[in-house]
């Protein structure tokens, strides 16, 4: 698949707002250095705990035998004077799971971030690269990131940092996007000449704000709109985006449900540094990624491959990238279908596929969203 990006034309927005609102003070994460990884330092802070037992231990203890608790009688009346050795109950409690979204704060991808890991502590990012690499580098655990939408399509750009990186999706979660036309107090819907957005927030409202008249102008992330018209108290542009976004940066809601569809639903995938282990107890979809010598010629042969020798149980595809050109480039293709990676019948099939194919990687294994179609 020759995948291309949306570049915004608009030079990237700055996180200037000066409010009390703790979402505007969370600056994302631009530039990233490397780090010691946490579970190294998971590991040295218990050997600097461990030391720091020693190290008192040697000083308070007599050359002679003495009962764990008598220490604490010897040396102090405080219990809390000596350092205590870690359990497990210190890694257990109190850290949150990290995850990566792009955007800002009032971003659909912070939604879905929270609807994955109600408890976690979302971390945003300025682009979607920054998300993969800040996973892939320890600073959070991890990314959610749009893949597809059911208007707009797919998300182009995270194909192509799948294949760049080497994360795996550890699942999926779909997310109803309901968009609302936003604008400074007191402006009204006749001040406003364009709209900012995400681009494919757009392009999922194409009809209506063709309707409105207004000029679409594509920024970073439909909350980077808000924020950019409440920082720059525009009257005559407007933003798109979610209600979230609205109650965020204090901006009016003039219009409700923008989209051109009621049914406007992203599915977001959920990456990890990790595979998880695939199972059978329960709905499962395996993404994959493949490319073909002769082109997408044969990509029929390549998707009625049956799961030999269980021939009546073949896979079922639910997406492929065909993009239908005669010409013959090395094109991708990337596929999901219902089934686990711990079913025999897809491992044959993807037995069956790698011989036809000059390239193919399994993207991950991962429990269905099924909370919605
Ligand atoms: O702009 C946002 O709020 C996003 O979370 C990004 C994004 C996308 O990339 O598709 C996510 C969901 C919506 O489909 C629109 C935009």
């Amino acid at each position: 698949m020759a995948a291309t990006t949306s570049r915004s034309p608009t030079t990237p927005l700055g996180n200037q707002i000066n409010t009390k609102s703790p979402h505007l003070n969370q600056n994302p994460i631009t530039n990233i250095k490397p780090l010691v990884p946490r579970s190294e330092r998971r590991r040295l802070a218990t050997a600097l705990a461990s030391l720091k037992c020693h190290e008192s231990q040697n000083k308070a203890i007599e050359p002679k035998p003495l009962r764990e608790d008598s220490l604490y009688q010897l040396n102090s009346k405080d219990p809390n004077a000596l350092a205590r050795p870690l359990t497990s109950n210190h890694f257990s409690n109190g850290s949150r799971l990290r995850v990566a979204y792009q955007g800002v704060s009032g971003a659909y991808s912070e939604s879905a971030a929270v609807k994955a890991y109600p408890n976690c502590e979302a971390v945003p990012c300025e682009q979607f690269d920054t998300a993969f690499e800040a996973v892939e580098r320890w600073l959070v655990d991890r990314a959610v990131l749009p893949i597809e939408n059911s208007l707009g399509g797919s998300i182009h750009r995270n194909y192509d940092l799948l294949l760049r990186h080497s994360l795996h999706i550890v699942g999926e979660v779909k997310q109803p996007i309901r968009h609302c036309l936003l604008a400074n107090r007191g402006v009204k819907m006749e001040d406003l000449k364009r709209v900012l957005s995400h681009p494919q927030a757009l392009a999922q409202c194409e009809n209506t704000l063709t309707r409105l008249g207004l000029i679409r102008e594509a920024v970073d992330n439909t909350a980077v709109a808000a924020k950019h018209v409440a920082f720059h108290k525009l009257k005559d542009v407007g933003a798109v985006g979610s209600s979230a976004a609205a109650r965020i940066y204090g901006l009016d809601i003039l219009a409700q449900d923008l989209q051109d569809d009621t049914d406007n639903v992203t599915r977001f995938m959920i990456l990890a540094r990790e595979p998880i282990i695939p199972g059978t107890d329960r709905p499962f979809k395996t993404s994959i990624v493949f490319s073909l010598e002769e082109g997408p010629g044969v990509l029929f042969k390549a998707l009625a491959i049956e799961s030999r020798p269980l021939q009546k149980q073949a896979l079922k595809a639910l997406n492929n990238c065909n993009n239908g050109f005669p010409k013959y480039f090395p094109y991708l293709f990337y596929a999901d279908f219902e089934a686990s990676m711990a079913d025999q019948n897809a491992q044959n099939a993807l037995g069956h596929l790698e011989e036809m194919a000059t390239f193919l990687r399994v993207l991950g294994s991962y429990p269905t969203d099924i909370s919605m179609p």
